[in-house]
């Protein structure tokens, strides 16, 4: 008992509903060096989490950086009555068990899919008013813990309520949010159910200006899309020994989805070759039936540039439009409506086409994103900061030496 150690903040950490202070979190340590016991009164609960540095070199996680989670219950009760099986014949206790397993994974899939992060550790100057905003909430919240006075718990909740404002209008902002949008719209309409959304990098062939290695896109794609449950990337196009029309682009990945789907009767040891197709869905695994249908995200201008001589073929629009159909997010400047309504080709295929009005217009670019970069100008809440770190790291987009 000797070796061991006792530290503690030196507040409390609960207080009663009376008012009173009446829990302190105690750390009980052997061999490791303490050097920082700290309550942070950040997080939303009234029982305040301790937090601790173990040895300076060990980083871990800050515990006063919240994590806001939003979920949206309807999408999540059509999710999970689409991934749980109705029909259940269970005969043996090993088939109960995979049934359990099987219910249990549907849920947390269906939670996943339906529920959103927002990370509020980006939370700094940028945002005017913000910094003063999470003082002024903290403050009151103190009160609130010591007084439990009805008219401090009210101005808590507003102040949260503002707070989550901001960084959710910060979020809209993110080029992440056009995919998520585009699934909102699908499953408004009850047209059909989005299970994944895939992002595929173009091949360095592709020789667009200011296009950097596929190693840099991948990676920087990689960081931006860590804390999404349902967006992945896909390499494939990338690893090509060239440049891929559209049309195969998505063939490629609609084959591939559909051989998943077949195997799925299949024993484990014939499914295991697809494990490393990292792009496939979680949730394609728990489907029983059901055709899964790949389809062309875009904004309105790569739609008008079906116009554009050369660019594209008719046979290519003809498949990608009539065989797996377009989903169009508008952009200012563009009349994708009007662009339909003037091609007969797109016309004959309308009911594929699904047009998705941003309401909150945003003009962010990644001409704009680069050239803020070039600059050394903020580009805070419009990249995944880690993906401005990598930026940085790697001297990416002229900002070596800034
Ligand atoms: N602000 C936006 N609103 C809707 N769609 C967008 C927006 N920005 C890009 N897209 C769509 O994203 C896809 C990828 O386009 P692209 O890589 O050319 O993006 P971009 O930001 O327009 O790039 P650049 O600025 O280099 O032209 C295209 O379908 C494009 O229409
Ligand atoms: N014929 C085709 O299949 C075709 C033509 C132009 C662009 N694209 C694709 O559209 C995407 C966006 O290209 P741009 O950035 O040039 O608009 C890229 O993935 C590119 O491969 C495909």
């Amino acid at each position: 008992m000797s070796e061991l150690e006792i530290s503690a903040p030196q507040c409390s950490t609960h207080y009663s509903p009376a008012g009173n202070s009446d829990v302190l979190d105690i750390v009980v340590h052997k061999n490791i060096r303490v050097s920082d016991v700290i309550v942070s009164d950040i997080l939303d609960s009234d029982h305040l989490p301790i937090a601790f540095h173990i040895l300076d070199h060990v980083k871990i996680r800050n515990l006063s950086e919240p994590i806001e989670k939003f979920t949206d219950w309807e999408r999540f009760q059509s999710l999970a009555s689409e991934l749980i099986s109705p029909k259940l014949e269970i005969k043996s206790w090993i088939e109960a068990d995979k049934a359990a397993r099987d219910f249990a994974a549907s849920i947390a899939s269906a939670y996943r899919l339906s529920t959103s992060k927002v990370t509020l550790s980006d939370i700094n100057n940028d945002l005017p008013g913000l910094d003063r905003l999470i003082k002024y909430k903290q403050r009151l919240r103190k009160c609130w813990q010591e007084t439990r006075d009805a008219a401090c718990k009210t101005a808590v909740n507003w102040v949260t309520k503002s707070i989550r404002r901001m960084t959710r209008k910060r979020e809209l902002e993110r080029w992440e949010t056009k995919i998520e949008i585009a699934r909102d719209h699908l499953h408004r309409l009850h047209y059909c159910n989005v299970i994944g959304g895939i992002v595929s990098p173009v091949h360095d062939a592709y020789g667009k200006k200011e296009l950097l290695s596929a190693t840099h896109r991948c990676e920087m794609l990689r960081q931006a899309l860590k804390n999404s449950s349902w967006i992945r990337l896909s390499d494939w196009e990338c690893h090509q020994e060239g440049w891929t029309r559209t049309r195969l682009v998505l063939q490629y990945h609609q084959n591939q989805l559909n051989s998943i789907l077949n195997s799925n009767n299949e024993s484990p040891n014939k499914r295991q070759r697809c494990d490393d197709l990292l792009w496939i869905p979680d949730d394609l695994k728990f489907r029983s039936g059901g055709p899964v249908q790949i389809k062309l995200l875009c904004g309105a201008d790569l739609l008008e540039s079906f116009a554009t001589p050369g660019l594209w073929t008719d046979e290519d629009i003809d498949t990608i439009v009539g065989q797996h159909g377009l989903v169009v997010i508008t952009r200012e400047g563009n009349n994708p409506n009007k662009f339909i309504y003037e091609s007969d080709l797109l016309t004959k295929y309308q009911s594929n086409i699904n047009i998705v009005t941003e309401w909150i217009t945003n003009e962010v670019s990644s001409t704009k994103i680069r050239r803020a970069l070039r600059r050394s100008e903020s580009v805070k809440y419009l990249l995944e900061e880690s993906v401005i770190d990598y930026i940085h790291k790697h001297g990416l987009y002229s900002t070596k030496d800034k």
